[in-house]
């Protein structure tokens, strides 16, 4: 096929597929440029990206993010942390190897409101693959584009920032901001679940917990008791004993969690050990009296550099936030620094047992290079 026979129709503000001359198709161009547009990505500053469906074709609205991880679009897409968020993935191939089980899911279901991918393969290759992601998009309902140019679209974010937008199709709906709300409501646990065995009993406030941070957990043989969000844990009517307290990542503005904020609030009176992670660490500031800020298109990846502060160490961490905590309460110092843009990516209170970090530790997808903290979060119980 002779490539000067294909352009580009880019409008401005308006990214059409690529079209191929009739003459030099071969088959599979032909099915290519044969296919039609058939729905769009419209953000909220009049933007339009016309993309072919292979998901769910009903109209969804939410903040349209960006993520550049190269593998885990199953466990991403089922991060609680994305509810109310349409995710456009930069890696060009995604659907590759399929859907694995329910067990290497981050969450009993997909949560993106939305899904944007570059190349989507509808003929994976994997052993351990139960479907395709159409299939699963279809069976959850969710509606996801191929727009071929993700670079296009990811650089109209990084300059303008993350904003809202919606995938429409015949439909429209109007759009949606999701740090408007109380997300952790929706997506947090309505009981309490007692999960493994051990000589540590840790109580995991669920705000849209990631499943990997559980498996992290019982790894080290603790008994996990996951409670939700908005769970007293110094009541009378809901004692039980424990020994420390994780809070967990999920999405959303982090100043719509009042409850989870009261509670921590009152474990830091009592002094009860506390390990905050992603939303954990902003409440747990926050409770603390420290402050956050939103970030202009956030932190959405597997390989954003963190520097252990007071050393030359730097990790690779996994990442999933678009808010960040600016001021530090009184009495905490910054733990982790990120490398790309000096914001703060952990702090530890300089005495007491309460610390935080703004990345994934647990992962899932990504690099375990911070699996360690865990370990220190069960020592500092110990001690
Ligand atoms: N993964 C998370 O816990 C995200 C925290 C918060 N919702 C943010 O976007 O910053």
């Amino acid at each position: 096929m002779n490539r000067n026979s294909i352009h580009t129709s880019t409008i401005v503000n308006d990214i059409s597929p690529y079209y191929v001359e009739e003459s030099e198709q071969s088959l599979s161009d032909r099915s290519f440029a044969e296919r039609s547009p058939s729905g769009t990505l419209l953000l909220e500053d009049g933007s339009r990206f016309a993309g072919f469906s292979f998901g769910y074709e009903q109209a969804t609205a939410g903040e349209v993010v960006f993520s550049t991880n190269m593998v885990g679009y199953p466990e991403a897409i089922t991060d609680p942390s994305f509810t109310g968020e349409i995710l456009v993935m930069t890696y060009p191939l995604i659907g590759n190897y399929g859907v694995p089980g329910p067990a290497l899911w981050e969450s009993n279901s997909i949560r993106v409101k939305g899904l944007v991918v570059s190349n989507y393969i509808d003929t994976p290759s994997h052993y351990s693959s139960i479907m395709t992601l159409k299939q699963w998009l279809h069976q959850e309902k969710i509606a996801a584009l191929e727009i071929k140019d993700t670079r296009l679209l990811t650089q109209h974010i990084r300059q303008h920032g993350s904003m809202l937008g919606k995938i429409i199709f015949e439909d429209t709906i109007p759009f949606y901001d999701p740090n408007q709300e109380n997300l952790v409501a929706q997506v947090s646990t309505s009981s309490v679940q007692v999960e493994g065995h051990g000589d540590y009993t840790i109580a995991l406030i669920d705000c849209g917990a990631k499943r990997n941070i559980v498996r992290s957990l019982l790894d080290r043989h603790v008994r996990v008791v996951t409670v939700p969000w908005d769970w007293d844990l110094f009541s009378p009517t809901n004692h039980f004993d424990f020994d420390a307290i994780l809070i967990s990542n999920g999405p959303g503005n982090p100043q719509m969690v009042q409850q989870t904020i009261q509670t921590i609030r009152k474990a830091l009176e009592r002094k009860i050990p506390l390990f905050g992670i992603c939303l954990g660490h902003q409440l747990l500031a926050l409770a603390a009296g420290g402050t956050t800020y939103k970030l202009k298109f956030g932190h959405r990846s597997q390989n954003q550099p963190c520097v252990l502060n007071g050393t030359p160490r730097c990790y690779i961490t996994t990442q999933n936030h678009g808010f960040a905590v600016d001021q530090l309460p009184q009495g905490f110092t910054p733990w982790f620094t990120n490398a790309n843009d000096g914001s703060n990516e952990g702090m530890k209170h300089h005495e007491l047992p309460f610390f935080s970090v703004q990345f994934h530790p647990e992962a899932a997808p990504g690099p375990m290079d911070t699996e360690w903290i865990f370990d220190y979060f069960l020592e500092r119980i110990r001690c």
